[in-house]
């Protein structure tokens, strides 16, 4: 919604929103007729100062966050990422611990479920319960660093599940990743275009429909970091139009450039875009996803900024996948969408305030202390100018890489006063903020955004027997040693196998047995047993022994079969 009001505010919170308000006099007066008073913007996805391969991502919590509120963003939500066997909780602290005294806006943590044991899903709910952690990212890329392999996905989505936590995914099949790049690397493709086709679009297609599919089975909610084709974003649409909880992420990046950077005669210029998922080398893409964004089949903006400079960039001049994966963002995001969404008419002002900041706050459960312009909410506010235009670049952006993915783009929509946590951070352009007078921002489980819905599709979805009289005829008895079977062929008897016989089941290269339908149990590989349709057992219900119900009728539902 959007009206004509004064905004007051007092000790860092919104007091009155209203005409004509009554302040006490030698309250600071800014005008912004003809200007948005805007929620600041939320940046749902950054890595600042990420170790990341073989290096730090250049732009730490203090230079990462003074350029996202040069750009109107008040808050950045960044991923601590435990290596290989570390603990969750310390890698959190770890995180807390370089980004508290640097940060000059708020900030919020997801954490990555990078391995698996029993002990994770513990340290998860100790998380969410303890350290306000409600989303948790799992990978489907980076194989034998971050990597989950599918049963481990389904085990990290029903902890999610349980505690009532968002599963976060980078969609894209790693280990179709490894054999490309061992394939190009191998042909000479050496350069940053060696990077996108060795994950080409159906490569992030198939991870995004994986993951769907792997949290839908066990009635999770999903969140699809990193959009960056269209046909991943059909999925997530197609998706969400099946009834799934799933929610998708384009960056600035994706929404704003794409990947025929990556073709440049210049090393340096296109490996400054090697980023994964790849930007895509269709330049209809960033209009696609847009379109998407405007009409409510993608929720949120990101950046993933994670930035690496030239000298950074080049461990990998040899090789392109040694090259640090990440772009900026963090700073422009808010101009990108300003400019390619609203200005070119795709989404109006409200939709813009939805995926730069609202949409965020109520999927990730700030809503409405961040998101919105209402009394009691945090004074994070931008006085956004639709007019004003400037020339993207990185002569004059505040983030500490030395190259701006957007250089040279013209965009209308600048933030000509930013208000952090009360206090004007940026005034008519000039930046005024200071290291560490940012907050962590603890986020509950069970945003209402995201669970109400999962209750509901469990209890409406919940599995239910089907009520029938016993059966009440003959039953074949299924214990069967295989001496007895092969004692029994050779005497030409195969009618009376008992049940006092041991369990075994005819080999495809033995002797020339009868196959499966003469044996009391099925062979697999001889048989037509399928999982779709009629089984042959389905006359003897206590035999199909794989199928369990999780929750009985009249049990709590936890909606494992949708
Ligand atoms: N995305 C990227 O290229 N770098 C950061 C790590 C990640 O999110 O994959
Ligand atoms: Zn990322």
């Amino acid at each position: 919604m959007m009206e004509d009001a004064d905004v007051y505010i007092e000790d860092g919170i919104i007091k009155k929103v209203g005409i004509n308000l009554c302040v006490p006099g030698g309250a600071r007066v800014i005008e912004a007729k003809g200007k948005l008073v805007i929620p600041g913007g939320i940046d749902t996805h950054t890595h600042m100062q990420l170790p990341f391969m073989g290096t730090f991502a250049i732009d730490d919590f203090y230079t990462g966050t003074r350029a996202a509120l040069a750009g109107g963003t008040t808050m950045i939500m960044d991923f601590a990422l435990p290596q290989k066997e570390e603990s969750l909780i310390e890698a959190y602290h770890k995180w807390r611990a370089w980004a508290d005294p640097k940060v000059c806006c708020d900030y919020a943590l997801h954490v990555g479920v990078t391995w698996w044991n029993n002990k994770v899903p513990q340290e998860m709910a100790q998380l969410t319960r303890e350290h306000g952690v409600n989303s948790f990212k799992m990978f489907l890329a980076y194989k034998d660093l971050w990597q989950l392999n599918d049963e481990e996905l389904l085990e990290a989505f029903k902890a999610c599940k349980e505690i009532g936590a968002l599963a976060q995914v980078h969609a894209e099949n790693g280990d179709i990743i490894k054999e490309n790049s061992k394939k190009l690397l191998a042909l000479g493709i050496t350069g940053p275009e060696g990077h996108e086709m060795s994950r080409p679009e159906e490569v992030e297609a198939e991870a995004t429909m994986r993951a769907c599919v792997l949290a839908n089975q066990v009635g999770c909610p999903l969140y699809v970091v990193h959009v960056m084709s269209k046909s991943a974003a059909d999925v997530v649409r197609a998706k969400r139009k099946q009834g799934c909880v799933v929610f998708g992420e384009p960056i600035a990046a994706s929404l704003g450039t794409d990947g025929t950077h990556y073709w440049h005669k210049c090393w340096r210029h296109a490996a400054a875009f090697v980023m994964g998922p790849p930007l895509r080398p269709d330049p209809t893409t960033p209009n696609y996803l847009m379109d998407l964004l405007a009409n409510g089949d993608l929720q949120t903006t990101g950046t993933d900024n994670c930035t690496f400079s030239a000298s950074q960039k080049a461990i990998g001049k040899d090789d392109f996948t040694k090259i640090p994966n990440g772009v900026n963002g963090v700073e422009d995001r808010m101009s990108v969408l300003w400019e390619k969404g609203v200005v070119s008419g795709k989404m109006d002002a409200c939709r813009f305030v939805a995926v730069t900041s609202t949409n965020a706050a109520k999927i990730f459960n700030i809503y409405p202390r961040k998101g919105r312009i209402a009394v009691g909410s945090d004074a994070d506010i931008v006085i956004w100018n639709p007019h004003a235009t400037r020339v993207i670049s990185a002569q004059t952006h505040h983030q500490a890489v030395d190259f701006n993915i957007f250089e040279g783009m013209e965009v209308h929509g600048t933030a000509d006063f930013v208000i952090s946590g009360g206090k004007v951070v940026v005034e008519d352009g000039e930046l005024k903020c200071v290291a560490g007078a940012g907050k962590f921002v603890a986020t509950l489980p069970f945003s209402p955004a995201v669970y109400s819905r999962i209750e509901n599709r469990d209890r409406v979805y919940a599995p239910r027997k089907v009520i029938r009289a016993p059966y009440d005829g003959v039953v074949t008895a299924m214990n069967v040693t295989l001496a007895s079977v092969e004692s029994q062929i050779d005497s030409g008897d195969t009618s009376g196998i008992s049940s006092s016989q041991g369990n075994s089941f005819y080999g495809r290269g033995r002797r020339s047995v009868p196959p499966t339908s003469t044996s009391a149990v099925f062979n697999l590989h001889e048989s037509t047993f399928s999982v779709a349709g009629d089984q042959p057992c389905d006359q003897s219900p206590v035999k199909r022994s794989s199928i369990k119900v999780n929750n009985p009728p009249g049990g709590k539902s936890a909606g494992s079969f949708w």
